[in-house]
Parts: C-alpha cells; sequence; structure tokens
C-alpha cells in the first residue's frame, strides 16, 4: 500500500479564533444524529480523506457529564482496528465539545434496511449475522460488552461490509468482574446511561452486564431485519420475546436453521444463552462465514479493481491534458484541486459559509447541510456546501438519554482556547502541546473524586 503523502506543515493555528475543526476540515454536511450529537462528513485538509466526525452538541454539564463523553473516545481509541468495527482516525475536546473523528462509512444500517422496498433474503440475514458476530467476537474476547447494538449503531461500507459502532456505552469487564455483574460499573449505569429498550437483554434491569447481553441485542436485531418486523419497545410483545416466545407470525417464514440460531441468541437467561465462540462453531455459521468472506474478498476486490482503474484513466487524463495545453492555450490558469490555501486560512474566509461556525452551550453544525446520495458512497463529494435556509431533517436514531434535552441555541459566545488532543498530530505547530486520551481521562477522573 502507499504511504499517504506527508502533512502540510501547519493547518491549526491556535492564534486564529477558528476552532480546529473550521480549519482543518471543510464540513460536507450531516449525516445522522443521535442522544450524543451530530455526526458530519467531512473533508480534511491534511491528508485529503473524507471521514465522519461526531460532535458532542452540547456543552458538558459538569465533570461527570465530560467523563462520560471521554469515556466513549477514549474506548474507542482503545479498541484495536478491526474489519468490522469502525475505524477511529482521533478525539479531541475543544470549546466544551468532544469531537470524535471517525472512517466514513456509507449510512447505517437501519437507514439501508428502510429504504429496501422489500424483505431482504435470508442470505442477507446471515451476511449481517457473520460480520456482526465477528465484531463481538473482537470485543468480547478483549474484554469488553458493547451494550448498545442495534442496526443504528451499525455502519454499512461501500462494499456491503458491516462495521459495529458508536461506543458510547462500551463498557470493560475488569478481572474477576468479567461474566460478573459490575460494582463500579453498576453505579455509572444507573445514572441513567440505558441503551435502546428495544434491544435490550433482560438481566440489563438487573444490572448484569455481561458479554451475553450483546448476544440478546444481536438476536433481536437480526430477528428485526430478517423478518422486517417492528420491534416492541415494551407492554406484551416485549415481555413475551424476553420469556423466550418468538413471535411466529414473522419466524414460520425463515429457515430452520435461522429460527434455532435466533432461539439460541434469544434465550431469557443468560447463563444458557450462545455466547459468541459457541455461535460460531456452529457449522450453519460456519459455511455463511465463508461464503460472506468469500463474497466481500469478490467485491472489494472488484471495488478495487473499479477505483484503481478510475485512478489511472485520471492521469492520463491529467498527462494528456499537460502535453496538449501549451500548444491549445497560450496561458491557462492553473486550476486547484483543493480549496486554495487562503481561502480557508484568512481569518475572513473562515468566517463565511460554508466555514463560519458559532460558539454556544448547543449549538449545531447543522445549517452546512447536504445531502448524500447513498448510492455515491463514501467517496462522494458534493460541490462545497451552500448554507441551506430549511435544513434537511435527518431521521434521529437515539439511544434514549433521560438528560438529553431539546435545548435551542442560544446566542451566547463562549470562546474558550481550550484544545486538548487524544493522540499527538504530526502537523500541529510546536507551540501546542497534544495531551493523550489516557491522560485526559485520569485527569477527569481525578476531577470526578476531588
Ligand atoms: N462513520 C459514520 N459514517 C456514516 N454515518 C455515520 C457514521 N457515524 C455515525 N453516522 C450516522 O450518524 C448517526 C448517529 O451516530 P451515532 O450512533 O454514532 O451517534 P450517537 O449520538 O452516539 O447515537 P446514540 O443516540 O445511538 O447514542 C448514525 O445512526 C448514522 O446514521
Ligand atoms: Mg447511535
Ligand atoms: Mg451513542
Amino acid at each position: 500500500m502507499l504511504l499517504p503523502p506527508p502533512p502540510p506543515p501547519s493547518l491549526y493555528d491556535p492564534c486564529k479564533s477558528q476552532s480546529f475543526f473550521s480549519q482543518c476540515f471543510i464540513n460536507l454536511g450531516l449525516l445522522g444524529r443521535g442522544s450524543f450529537g451530530e455526526v458530519y462528513k467531512v473533508l480534511s485538509l491534511q491528508d485529503g480523506q473524507h471521514y465522519a466526525i461526531k460532535r458532542s452538541v452540547q456543552r458538558f454539564r459538569g465533570d461527570r457529564d465530560r467523563q462520560r463523553s471521554v469515556r466513549e473516545a477514549r474506548n474507542h481509541e482503545r479498541l484495536c482496528p478491526h474489519p468490522h468495527i469502525l475505524g477511529f482516525k482521533a478525539a479531541w475536546e475543544e470549546r466544551g465539545h468532544l469531537y470524535i473523528q471517525t472512517e466514513l462509512c456509507c449510512t447505517s444500517l437501519l437507514i439501508h434496511t428502510e429504504a429496501q422496498p422489500h424483505n431482504p433474503a435470508e442470505s442477507v440475514a446471515w451476511a449481517y449475522l457473520s460480520d456482526l458476530l465477528s465484531a463481538l467476537q473482537h470485543l468480547h474476547s478483549r474484554g469488553f460488552v458493547h451494550l448498545d447494538l442495534k442496526p443504528a449503531n451499525v455502519f454499512l461500507t461501500r462494499s456491503g461490509r458491516l462495521k459495529l459502532g458508536d461506543f458510547g456505552l462500551l463498557l470493560e469487564l475488569t478481572g474477576d468482574r468479567r461474566g460478573q455483574p459490575g460494582g463500579k460499573e453498576r453505579e455509572d449505569r444507573e445514572e441513567g446511561q440505558e441503551g435502546d429498550p428495544r434491544y435490550m437483554a433482560p438481566e440489563l434491569l438487573r444490572g448484569e452486564y455481561t458479554p451475553a447481553a450483546d448476544v440478546f441485542s444481536l438476536g433481536v436485531s437480526i430477528l428485526e431485519l430478517a423478518c422486517n418486523m417492528e420491534v416492541p419497545k415494551g407492554g406484551d410483545g416485549w415481555q413475551q420475546l424476553r420469556q423466550g416466545s418468538l413471535p411466529s407470525e414473522f419466524v414460520n417464514g425463515l429457515s430452520g436453521d435461522l429460527q434455532s440460531v435466533l432461539r439460541m441468541m434469544l434465550s431469557p437467561d443468560p447463563s444458557k444463552r450462545a455466547t459468541v465462540p459457541q455461535l460460531l462453531a456452529l457449522p450453519v455459521v460456519r459455511r455463511q462465514r465463508w461464503r460472506r468472506q468469500v463474497s466481500l474478498l469478490l467485491t472489494e476486490s472488484l471495488l478495487f479493481l473499479f477505483s484503481l482503474c478510475q485512478t489511472v484513466l485520471s492521469t492520463a487524463r491529467g498527462l494528456l491534458a499537460s502535453v496538449r495545453l501549451p500548444f491549445l492555450t497560450a496561458r491557462a490558469p492553473s486550476v486547484p484541486c483543493t480549496p486554495p490555501r487562503d481561502s480557508w486560512e484568512k481569518d475572513g474566509d473562515c468566517s463565511t459559509p460554508p466555514f463560519s461556525f458559532s460558539y454556544n452551550d448547543t449549538e449545531s453544525l447543522v445549517e452546512d447541510v447536504v445531502f448524500f446520495p447513498e448510492e455515491m458512497g463514501p467517496d462522494y463529494s458534493p460541490t462545497l456546501p451552500h448554507r441551506s435556509k430549511s435544513p434537511i431533517f435527518v431521521s434521529g436514531t437515539s439511544t434514549p438519554h433521560p438528560k438529553t434535552q431539546n435545548q435551542q441555541p442560544t446566542a451566547t459566545q463562549t470562546h474558550s482556547p481550550v484544545l486538548n488532543w487524544i493522540r499527538p498530530e504530526p502537523c500541529l505547530r510546536p507551540t501546542f502541546e497534544p495531551k493523550n486520551l489516557l491522560g485526559l481521562f485520569d485527569e477527569t477522573a481525578l476531577e470526578g473524586q476531588s
């Protein structure tokens, strides 16, 4: 693989009033919203790549709130890269907001399946199950539990590969706590940080946080996707699903194999529920995973060849143009392929759309919205966004969060120069002192105790 070109010497100037976000990224529009924040598609001016940046909408309400938000970034950073885990790039805290920069995907599994006109074929459900079992295997074998697994927190790449994301409720089960009801962890959960009730395992209500809870949530998600059914939020339907009774009017259409795997995953007793390694060892699951891997390999190879051809073609076109141009146009002006440096470096230009953002307690960057057709894939970049008078509505897929309020932006300007880094950025000026997130987390933990 080619190494990325070295980053430009310095994009971020801490002396300027614009945030790191507006100095170093072009905001290409809103991708989605959750209870924690808003997610934007961005173009990094440092490496020319597209990313997703999740930004907490509300400023931290005290140390504990900040600690919880920082924990999401810290946990995501600690997860080693895996083909079915959303890639982490960086995270930083600035002016009371947390930013998490991740790999860009096309859409969430929820949005993707809702856009399909027909029930998915059973092979699609097996493919989803294979990918997400691999993701859970990665988390569980490292002592983590996700606790918020649902289609809205699963993302799709251009090849259709699933990536598990949103690590806001991720919990590390340490030492003898693995598989046991947590001590400190339980206190934190009691503050109202709970997953979506539709996918929640019954034992979570008793404070039992184990890997089995993720298996249950995955079972409900696959049931929802395979049967195109609306899973209940509460009431009798919710209870029945947690007593081991699957809705026959829906599951009767599934093969015996898929039905029995779902029953193993949805067992009401977490100690009798199949574990991820047990599920992966089932012959039917092994067969389906093998098929899935072959199909992903083929699709990704084809996509790779396609983009290689595109690169070769555009290079050839560029070469042709450079050979012909001197004869055709005597003094043709050079066309910049990236926004001209001074358009985002000049203070005045940074404060005009689409680069301007105001800073107050709950402000959103949602006005800089561009809608991305899903079929365009993550590489699709429209022309630079124009400020839309009526922002496009992007439906929320939030995990319920009791403390979240729909506050309107206030006019208060609260400029604070604080920018804390999770990991050092090579292109920052020497005057800038990056902080490692682990250090930041320890700091907040100490603050919380004092
Ligand atoms: N990397 C990404 N690529 C494409 N879309 C994304 C990406 N990350 C998030 N989104 C979109 O943004 C939405 C919200 O993201 P996410 O679930 O991470 O936010 P959240 O605030 O933590 O949500 P929750 O309320 O579930 O905790 C997703 O459902 C998805 O539509
Ligand atoms: Mg989410
Ligand atoms: Mg979340």
